[in-house]
């Protein structure tokens, strides 16, 4: 596995190298060996999949809170998507900044978010099949969202939204918040 650090602290993307022979290749997509290697400390407890039927679809921005707060490792196994992520850790260099990736069924990159960044993606294709690992389980009661389309993150999606859950466009807005943008660190501690 290659890893490339992103502009995000302690984000990074990660390429499989292919073992190539004449049935067709073999690559690792998750060794917590290699990813040690690389400084990056994590253990997974739960895989995902979604599958998202249209081109343009949202689904984000997500996170949870403490102390549910969870690391993820995401790929993109058919089509494509453009996958998003903020860093919302108050003492992080990158601090409310955020990141465009394109993750898709031909680079088949791999993408690792630290705990305390926000996640979300947008598809790039039809039916588009995501799998991702997360470092802790799912808890509803800390679960918590950014809004997709918050003027003060200005993400720009590459296209019109298609389809966005009830759940993501009810996510108050960081202006709505109590001391913005700085409520990001209320944010990700309050539980
Ligand atoms: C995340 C999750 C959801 N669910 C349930 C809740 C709900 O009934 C249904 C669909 O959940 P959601 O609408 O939250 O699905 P979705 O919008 O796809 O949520 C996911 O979005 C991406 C961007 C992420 O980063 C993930 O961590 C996760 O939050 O599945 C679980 O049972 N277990 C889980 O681990």
């Amino acid at each position: 596995m290659e890893f490339e650090q992103t502009r995000l602290t302690d984000a990074f993307v990660i390429r499989p190298v292919e073992r190539r022979d004449e049935r067709g290749f073999f690559a690792r997509t998750m060794c917590l060996d290699e990813m040690a290697g690389a400084g990056i400390d994590v253990r997974f407890v739960q895989q995902n999949m979604s599958v998202s039927n249209r081109l343009g679809t949202i689904r984000g921005m997500h996170f949870q809170q403490a102390p549910f707060q969870e690391a993820k490792l995401i790929r993109c196994l058919r089509g494509a998507i453009v996958d998003i992520i903020v860093d919302l850790r108050p003492d992080s260099p990158s601090y409310m900044q955020w990141q465009a990736f394109v993750l898709d069924d031909d680079n088949r990159q791999g993408l690792f978010v630290p705990p305390g960044f926000a996640h979300g993606f947008q598809t790039l294709t039809d039916d588009v099949e995501v799998t991702y690992l997360v470092s802790a389980p799912y808890s509803p009661a800390h679960e918590a969202g950014l809004r997709f389309d918050d003027p003060a993150l200005e993400i720009d999606w590459p296209l019109p939204p298609s389809a966005v859950s009830d759940k993501d466009r009810a996510w108050p807005l960081l202006s709505e918040r109590l001391d913005p943008p700085l409520a990001a660190v209320a944010i990700l501690d309050a539980h």
